[in-house]
């Protein structure tokens, strides 16, 4: 094969949604059934056409494979999974003659239909964004479906552009998938590496005939050692891989690209494979001290790819610095190129677009087409020198400056009261005795309880966007809310839950909503970053010290309290969420942020207490995602952020039941910190596994009220009746009922209310027919 020259200047991936989420509004028209499928690709590929047009003018090059073809409709694991033929066998009827899926397909495994639920979905590295799980089993056969890959990079160039496409690495594909449910015990996905690498061959095979010149494949589970694999496998089987791919003759220069951390000992691996490129994540990781001759002689010989613009947060940051660590790399290589340390698709499209954000803030900020452009910056002056750039370097340091000295950033109320605290913030009296003063909540076996947010209709957020719009005024805004909340209220009754709750029709979003309402916070208008599927979130911008000006949810909770006998669970979300869903302040330890926001919530607790409020829930979804990738760095992780929940809860009152809810499984993983969160009742994900969680909490000696999920609330689906009551049977086998709670997996909020209704009638009964049968069997005995 021909080498290529690799760009001076790129970026490992850019927000697909679209400025104005377009590709959201696109695909919930076409699964609502308002467009077809050729209308969804035609928007689709609008989009591509204006996002190359918008990377080109910011500066990245248009011939030389500088702009990555990072486009999916969904998720980017998903097409990884449809391209190399993983499609489940459940899924099987959806294959067209040629075996492969058509677009409805697609949208139909990731979300599931009738009586199959869609892939599971999880956590991507410790980021907010989601992607659905491969199943690979023994018989998985491997074939290829090139063609929308192949497409697209067509496309590009019919449109004049030669792009690198982009896809998930073999090795990485593999160790984010999960054995398919009938492979025998001792199976793991990476068994299959060798039937699978040659099917990844062709596809380089098929790009190089279209001429493409560089491939993009993604590795970043090199980087993370939590995955449940043996590292020296792990690295194994990326030496097997990449020296599989890099023996072909006729195939485009390949690029390793491994976000979210150090390669450490990976590093010298993939340097003894043929690939030609290797992008290292140099925000979070930084260079080896001292690599071994061998590795350095590799190296030497092959493109660096310096990601020194973090891909992962907000900030501007220090420019100068950014760009001397990239010339750090140059004692390591001749080649050397300037890139993101992540995707950017973690980041919103474009502060110029954030017209009411205060200007000074604005200033200290770079969303993704900043980053863009300071690569750029950086190439440039990678090319040309570096005194062609000082203008640029001088006026980022200019804005870091500034932000240090600015009024908010610190608060010397705010940090007194942090340096105060001592352990016995941090402590509730003991469990038993909690247990003992929460009897007077009166609750009947087996308790059903919702997560918190019902749906959220048109109707609710369009309200929100006239008050936003000045179109409603606040009373009238709030008049709206209550009558949501009533309703909720009144449903609920009907339906027959036990612990209530007020359905957070006010809520935009569970941090967003609390970022608007406390000091030290900013949020934007347009920032929407891809969540899962066509869900986005706009995280909010902690820059500076966090304070309460005021109670934030006592109104709505005490109203709703107002309505019923029954109790209403006040509903908070917990410091490590606020922090792992906001872009949050790098010039301080996150542990110092976490104590700052866990005050303010504690001070909202013992409000809620005083207006009557006696279960209130501290939602920490998060708790997983934050976990460092690195083993070493776990601990001082789950200290902080464990202590952080304890300080937020720990005032509360023994007879106040203090429930915590987290979502996104892999519990096995931080069972200890979910212990250690000494909550009364947990309640976390575990329909759409089937139950597997309970398991590890059964085999943990977890001790305190737990609710498993058992209605996967991601799926349109509504599980049976029946359904439901096998999961509940599966889960009182392994846990004892006086401490098993009845909840779905999540919140309700993307659900539609016919679903809902139905699914929570459903949980009812079963639920029902579970507490007969354990009178039952307490009657037998
Ligand atoms: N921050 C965060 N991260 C999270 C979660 C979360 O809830 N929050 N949950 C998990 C992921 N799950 C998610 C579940 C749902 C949504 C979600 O529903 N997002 C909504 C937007 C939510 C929101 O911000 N809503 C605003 C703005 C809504 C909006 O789009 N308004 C329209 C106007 C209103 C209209 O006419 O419909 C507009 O701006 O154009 C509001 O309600 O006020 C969406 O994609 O559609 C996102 C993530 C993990 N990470
Ligand atoms: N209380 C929140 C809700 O019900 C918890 C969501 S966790 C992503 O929506
Ligand atoms: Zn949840």
């Amino acid at each position: 094969m021909t080498a290529h020259a690799f760009p001076t200047g790129t970026i490992l991936g850019y927000p697909r949604i679209g400025r104005r989420r377009e590709l959201k509004r696109a695909v919930e028209a076409f699964w609502a059934g308002t467009i077809d499928a050729d209308e969804l690709e035609a928007r689709a590929a609008a989009l591509r056409a204006a996002t190359r047009e918008r990377l080109a003018d910011l500066g990245l090059d248009r011939a030389t494979s500088a702009i990555p073809e990072s486009f999916s409709f969904y998720d980017q694991v998903l097409d990884a999974a449809i391209t190399v033929g993983a499609v489940p066998p459940r899924f099987a009827g959806l294959r067209d003659a040629g075996g492969g899926v058509d677009l409805a397909g697609y949208f139909t495994i990731a979300r599931g239909v009738g009586d199959s639920a869609p892939l599971e979905m999880t956590k991507w590295f410790d980021s907010n964004y989601h992607y659905l799980v491969p199943e690979i089993g023994p018989d998985t056969v491997f074939t290829l479906h090139a063609d929308r890959i192949l497409a697209e990079f067509a496309e590009a160039k019919a449109q004049g552009f030669l792009t690198r496409p982009v896809v998930v690495g073999p090795v990485t594909f593999l160790l984010l998938a999960k054995p398919a449910d009938d492979a025998p015990a001792g199976f793991g996905p990476l068994d299959r590496l060798g039937d699978l690498v040659p099917v990844y061959g062709q596809l380089l095979d098929r790009l190089a005939a279209a001429g493409a010149e560089w491939v993009q494949l993604d590795e970043p589970a090199l980087v993370s050692e939590s995955i449940d694999e043996p590292r020296d496998r792990v690295l194994e089987s990326a030496a097997t891989a990449y020296d599989a791919l890099g023996a072909a003759d006729a195939r485009p220069s390949i690029f390793v690209a491994a976000p979210y951390g150090a390669l450490d000992d990976a590093l010298p691996v993939l340097a003894a494979t043929p690939v030609e490129a290797i992008g290292l994540d140099l925000v979070r990781g930084t260079l080896a001290a001292q690599l071994d001759p061998v590795t350095e002689e590799s190296l030497a010989a092959k493109t660096l790819v310096a990601g020194v613009i973090d891909g992962h947060n907000v900030w501007r940051g220090d420019l100068a610095a950014a760009f001397a660590r990239v010339e750090a790399v140059q004692h390591l290589s001749g080649a050397v190129a300037v890139s993101t340390s992540t995707s950017l698709l973690h980041v919103p499209h474009d502060v110029d677009a954030e017209t009411s954000l205060d200007a000074r803030l604005g200033s200290w900020l770079a969303f993704a087409d900043q980053k863009v452009a300071q690569v750029a910056t950086l190439a440039r002056g990678l090319g040309e020198g570096r005194e062609t750039i000082e203008t640029a370097l001088d006026e980022a340091s200019a804005a870091l400056a500034d932000r240090t000295s600015a009024p908010g950033v610190r608060v010397p109320a705010v940090r007194d009261r942090v340096t105060a605290l001592a352990d016995r913030d941090f402590a509730r009296a003991v469990y038993d005795e909690r247990v003992a003063a929460q009897q007077s909540l009166d609750l009947p076996e087996l308790p059903t309880t919702t997560i918190g947010s019902f749906p959220q209709t048109g109707d609710i957020r369009r309200a929100r966007a006239r008050l936003v719009k000045g179109e409603l005024d606040a009373d009238g805004y709030r008049q709206l809310m209550r009558a949501e909340i009533e309703r909720v209220v009144r449903l609920q009754e009907e339906i027959g839950l036990d612990v209530l709750v007020h359905g957070e029709p006010e809520r935009n979003d569970m941090v967003q909503y609390f970022a608007e309402l406390l000091d030290g916070f900013s949020v934007t208008e347009h920032g929407w970053v891809q969540s899962y599927g066509s869900r986005c979130t706009r995280p909010s911008i902690l820059w500076g010290d966090v304070s309460r000006p005021a109670p934030m949810t006592v109104e709505w909770s005490s109203y709703a309290q107002s309505l019923t006998e029954k109790p209403v669970k006040g509903m908070l979300t917990g410091p490590v969420t606020i922090l792992a869903w906001s872009f949050v302040r790098d010039d301080q330890p996150l542990g110092d942020t976490a104590r700052q926001v866990a005050l303010a919530l504690r001070d909202e607790i013992a409000d809620l207490e005083r207006a009557g409020i006696r279960v209130i829930q501290v939602d920490e979804p998060a708790l997983r995602e934050l976990l460092p990738l690195k083993l070493a760095e776990q601990p001082a992780y789950l200290d902080w952020s464990v202590g952080a929940f304890r300080l937020a809860t720990g005032g509360a009152a023994s007879a106040t039941q203090v429930h915590t809810h987290l979502c996104y499984s892999e519990f096995g993983v931080v069972i200890d910190a979910i212990k250690n969160l000494d909550a009364d009742v947990t309640s976390i994900e575990a329909a759409r596994s089937r139950m597997e969680v309970v398991d590890d909490i059964a085999a943990s000696g977890f001790a305190h009220g737990i609710g498993p999920g058992v209605y996967d609330i991601h799926s349109p689906r509504v599980p049976s009746a029946v359904e439901v009551q096998a999961l509940l049977e599966r889960a009182v086998a392994e846990i004892p009922a006086s401490r098993l709670w009845v909840n779905p997996d999540c919140g309700l909020k993307t659900r539609g209310y016919d679903e809902t209704v139905a699914s929570l009638e459903h949980i009812l009964e079963a639920a029902r027919a579970v507490r007969a049968e354990l009178r039952e069997s307490v009657l037998a005995e």
